[in-house]
């Protein structure tokens, strides 16, 4: 049996442990059980329970305090998450081998990590190994899509993750219910990849043609290949969390293995049945 699990990433501060929390509860509303762990050596606040905590294995702190290392809080970050790529046999350790379980890793927000480190294309691969299914889940927050330059960077930015880790990828809008009704409007047309190529920006930020005329054509480049779109995901409105939990579902084929058992037992009589019959012919 599949384990399945969900690698919550995304830019600081977009959202990613408070996703990781929501969804648990929604979860287990569902009745699902669904699992958290921490992979942020810097994270000190959590509102969820966590089956695993990298923590354990190694903190920010002690790699700043450091008197050889020397590192500052970036430069400390990467130099944990590459000795946690030199150390699975923890995560493997932690993860134990339950069947059938569902997992949210919660990342750390270096961007970095996402664009050109190797260790998240590392952690994917050997997650795959312990036989997990993996969809990435990549948080954008909704408060700086309102401005069309902002919105590419945040587009290419889910894209180089999505090239760079090869697994589905399922892209959030967060904090949409801090939007107020106007600006919900306005961002719907970054919610549809067929309106990239028409959007145009109200802002006067965008002053210098030239400026304009290259987010028009990522725009337009985007929109033709149909190569990223985004989901809004608002923590009020459990309907919304619910079309979210069913795209990743999709993505990773949660539940189909249960789906698959009743045909499978059906069309196991019928060949005894077929041979029974072919014996009696031979028999006669
Ligand atoms: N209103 C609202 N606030 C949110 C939502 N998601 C996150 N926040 C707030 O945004 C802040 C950052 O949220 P976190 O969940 O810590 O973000 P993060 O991506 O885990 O941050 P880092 O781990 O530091 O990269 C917190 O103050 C949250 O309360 C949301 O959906 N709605
Ligand atoms: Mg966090």
């Amino acid at each position: 049996m599949p384990r399945y699990a969900q690698l919550v990433m995304g830019p600081a501060g977009s959202g990613k442990s408070t996703y990781c929390s929501t969804m648990v509860q929604h979860c287990e509303a569902l009745n699902r059980s669904v699992q958290v762990v921490n992979l942020d050596p810097a994270a000190e606040h959590f509102d969820y329970p966590f089956m695993a905590d990298i923590r354990e294995l190694i903190e920010v702190d002690d790699v700043m305090e450091d008197d050889y290392l020397r590192f500052g809080p970036n430069g400390g970050l990467v130099f944990c998450m590459e000795y946690f790529a030199n150390h699975f046999d923890w995560l493997e350790d932690s993860l134990g081998h339950v069947e059938d379980d569902y997992i949210l890793f919660d990342c750390p927000g270096q961007i970095e990590l996402y664009t050109h480190l190797p260790v998240m294309k590392q952690l994917v691969e050997q997650l795959q190994k312990l036989e997990f299914r993996v969809c990435g889940v990549f948080l954008v927050d909704s408060q700086f899509m309102v401005e069309s330059f902002k919105f590419i960077s945040g587009v290419l930015a889910a894209l180089s993750t999505m090239v760079s880790l090869e697994v589905p990828q399922v892209n959030i809008m967060t904090k949409m219910d801090l939007l107020s009704k106007k600006a919900k409007k306005e961002i719907e047309k970054y919610l549809d990849p067929d309106m990239y190529s028409m959007m145009d920006d109200s802002t006067d930020v965008l002053k210098s043609q030239r400026f304009q005329k290259l987010t028009q054509a990522i725009c337009g480049l985007i929109d033709d290949y149909s190569m990223v779109r985004f989901l809004p995901y608002d923590r009020s409105d459990e309907e919304s969390m619910n079309i979210v939990l069913q795209h990743i579902d999709f993505a990773i084929q949660y539940g189909e293995d249960l789906e698959f058992k009743e045909p499978k037992d059906f069309e196991e009589e019928k060949p005894s049945g077929f041979d029974e019959f072919f014996q009696d012919q031979v028999d006669e």
